[in-house]
């Protein structure tokens, strides 16, 4: 758990960055700082490895004050990770995901055994190892980074717009990426990004700065669609809240009819389109396991009779969804949500946590070990916990 408590950064200028920030980013669950540009978001997760120091209020690192801690054992346990990977452009890929294990005295072979398993963990194929950091696509480039910070197996992730550098599509995928590690790993992780869309998508906990470094509003991503603090919240929301809001309610409460005779399939049992006289008409499918109820409405909108298809993992049809069914659940759904009970949690927005681990015992990261932009070396140490929402994106 990382605890700000009434924090505060006044630059040697006298900006103010940020201003009496409180909040917690729990254990093993992603929390994301998003805001527009200047409003402290930088400031405040530097703060937590002391690339920056508070001016005021204090940091707690599972209790301890970090300012009790020294920067080289702090980054010890905080996995760094920045836009454009910031990789060191001399040293061949799986030297530079082994850059902390080096600095840990781990021997050649170990450092890049580990390098090379945590390639594989992020996606990349193992013949990159050896290229070096301009031979990578910018995406590539970005996993590296990732692995990088991952390389001591660090309980805490700092990421500060790691993905904001690449195009949207291999954006997408980065971000799927890291909730997919994510379920694995259970880092306790800070997030930083002007795009509401990615915190949405990535948050478990989302903090809305604004500009003077202040807490605008904290809340799960379904709850702040759903219920904005003020119009800064609303309005740097955006639209159409209400349709992003059904993404995290879980498509497996719709009730499902059996494959109705109009629906052809092929000889495996997946879908072919709606038989009508002048042919096969289009049909749009969602998986219930899987999917939320924003994915099952627009396969039902994706075809002319309104109903979606219901499939397994293997795409086999399972079973349709009328709009009678659909409308059920957004029935019920709409009743949780105009009658909220007073500070009742959702019961999609429940947070879990359990303790991180302690600090490892590694040597010294020695702080000019930065990487070539000048930021701080990614740094290693021990592992943790978790915990999840509904269906995201
Ligand atoms: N070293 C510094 N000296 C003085 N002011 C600073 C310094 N670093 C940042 N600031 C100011 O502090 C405020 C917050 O900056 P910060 O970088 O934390 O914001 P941010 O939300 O991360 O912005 P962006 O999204 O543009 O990166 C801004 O007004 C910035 O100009």
């Amino acid at each position: 758990m990382i605890t700000f408590e009434g924090v505060t950064k006044r630059y040697d200028d006298g900006t103010v960055a940020v201003d009496d920030l409180s909040l917690e980013a729990p254990t093993g669950a992603i929390t994301v700082f998003v805001g527009p540009s200047g409003c402290g978001k930088t400031t405040s997760l530097r703060m937590i490895n002391r690339m920056i120091d508070a001016t005021g209020g204090r940091i707690l690192l599972d209790g301890q004050d970090v300012r009790q801690i020294d920067p080289p054992t702090l980054r010890r346990g905080i996995g760094y990770v920045i836009q454009q990977a910031g990789l060191f452009p001399h040293r061949k890929i799986v030297d530079n995901v082994a850059t902390v294990p080096y600095l840990l005295g781990w021997d050649k072979k170990r450092a890049r055994a580990r390098a090379m398993e945590l390639l594989e963990r992020v996606g990349l194929d193992a013949a990159l190892a050896r290229r070096y950091p301009f031979q990578l696509s910018g995406g590539q480039q970005q996993r590296v980074g990732v692995a990088r910070a991952l390389a001591a197996d660090p309980p805490v992730l700092l990421m500060d717009e790691p993905f904001s550098a690449v195009d949207p599509v291999v954006r997408t995928s980065l971000q799927d990426e890291l909730l997919r590690l994510q379920s694995d790993l259970q880092k306790t992780i800070v997030f930083v990004t002007h795009d509401i869309d990615e915190a949405i998508k990535l948050g478990d906990t989302v903090a809305v700065m604004r500009v003077g470094g202040r807490l605008a509003q904290m809340a799960g991503p379904a709850t702040l669609l759903t219920e904005p603090a003020d119009d800064f919240v609303r309005e740097f929301l955006g639209r159409d809240r209400g349709i992003r809001r059904l993404s995290f309610i879980p498509a497996k409460d719709i009730r499902l009819a059996a494959v109705p005779a109009d629906l052809a399939l092929d000889a495996s049992g997946r879908p072919l389109g709606w038989r009508t006289t002048g042919g096969l008409l289009p049909y749009g499918t969602f998986n219930p396991e899987r999917d939320s109820l924003r994915a099952a409405l627009d396969a039902a909108l994706l075809a002319v009779n309104g109903t979606a298809v219901a499939v397994d993992e293997d795409g086999r049809v399972i079973g349709v969804a009328t709009r009678e069914a659909l409308d059920e659940v957004l029935g019920q759904y709409a009743a949780r949500h105009t009658t909220p009970a007073p500070g009742s949690p959702r019961p999609e927005e429940a947070h879990g946590t359990s303790a991180a681990a302690a600090p490892g015992s590694a040597p010294e990261v020695p702080a000019e070990a930065s990487g070539p932009d000048g930021h701080a070396p990614p740094d290693p140490g021990p592992g943790d916990h978790t915990d999840g929402e509904g269906p995201r994106g």
